[in-house]
């Protein structure tokens, strides 16, 4: 049975690599070819936007430059390319490519369903988080931008409480490379350490007894008066780790809250159970069955 999983999970990884590199030759291609009938721009400058704006064609673009810069003669900044180890191979970045597929769409897409089942479980919150997004739609149109987005306060506090019920991530491990001291706790060498994210976000000596319920307003003055010890909040993790995509996350949590919510109202079916269960990720075993009804100002 257990040699039967393991060719299960081979055979998927294999499939996914093999999408990922698909992609990435792709866009490679498409680049050459775009090259070779364009190459220079108005100013006689060689464009270096074929290979696309995204994560992908930023990261293809600077292997490109590496290569060419790697076959020029030896100059300060081609140095500073190696030295930043800019000389990806294809294979180092589909794994660029996995990672940020894996931790980036699970986890968003988990933070938003479970903020929509929260919603559509507290008709009050729900009314408060539309007349935000209506307001905000109304006066910022359909392009809103960073900075405009860290301005919705009622969402803001929606998600943070979201983050800190039905947090994605439920734990974090670590080993410890040298033997340390942390409080009283002495860590050995090779320990591996693991912090259970979802219990200590619901720590009642930390959060207070109501540690359970859904109470975005214990977020209205930030994190640092929410509870006891801010450090206990940690949905993205803290130190070098951290994640890299928190801000991008909870802008793309934003616009899609505001986008549904000015559009429909939520309504739990009665078909959901609640059955959070952790694999690797707090997920709804059961899914969250929502009815959407268009919403008429
Ligand atoms: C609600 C959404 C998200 C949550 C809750 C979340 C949570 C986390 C956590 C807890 C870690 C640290 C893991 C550890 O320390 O072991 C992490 C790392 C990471 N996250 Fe996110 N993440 C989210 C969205 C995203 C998005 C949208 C992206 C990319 C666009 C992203 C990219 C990454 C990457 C690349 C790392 C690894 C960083 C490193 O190892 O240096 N995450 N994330």
């Amino acid at each position: 049975m257990a040699l039967e999983i393991w060719g299960v999970i081979r055979k998927l990884k294999e499939e996914v690599e093999s999408l990922f590199m698909e992609i990435i030759e792709g866009r490679r291609a498409a680049a050459l070819q775009a090259m070779a009938g364009h190459i220079d721009d108005e100013d006689g400058q060689q464009k270096n936007d074929y290979y696309g704006q995204d994560l992908l064609g930023l990261m293809l673009a600077e292997m490109e430059a590496a290569k060419l810069e790697a076959a020029a003669p030896l100059c300060g900044q081609r140095r500073r390319r190696q030295q930043l180890g800019r000389m990806y191979t294809s294979r180092q970045l589909m794994d660029e490519c996995k990672t940020f597929f894996f931790t980036g769409h699970e986890t968003t897409w988990l933070l938003l369903t479970w903020t929509f089942m929260l919603l559509a479980s507290n008709p009050t919150w729900q009314h408060r988080a539309r007349q935000e997004a209506l307001l905000f739609l109304h006066q910022h149109g359909d392009m809103p931008d960073f900075d405009m987005l860290s301005r919705l306060k009622v969402l803001g506090m929606i998600l943070l409480e979201s983050l800190r019920l039905y947090t994605p991530a439920t734990l974090l491990a670590r080993e410890a490379f040298s033997s340390i001291k942390v409080g009283d706790l002495e860590i050995p060498k090779g320990l591996s350490v693991w912090v259970p994210v979802l219990a200590i976000h619901h720590d009642k000596t930390i959060w207070g007894e109501d540690a359970d319920e859904f109470k975005p307003e214990r977020f209205s003055e930030g994190v640092a008066k929410a509870c006891k010890n801010q450090m206990a909040f940690m949905p993205f993790s803290f130190g070098p780790r951290n994640c890299v995509g928190q801000n991008f996350a909870m802008m793309e949590a934003k616009i899609v809250l505001c986008m549904l919510l000015s559009q429909f109202t939520f309504h739990l079916s009665p078909s959901y159970r609640h059955a959070p269960i952790c694999i690797l990720t707090l997920q709804p075993k059961h899914g969250v069955p929502i009815i959407l009804r268009h919403f008429r100002p």
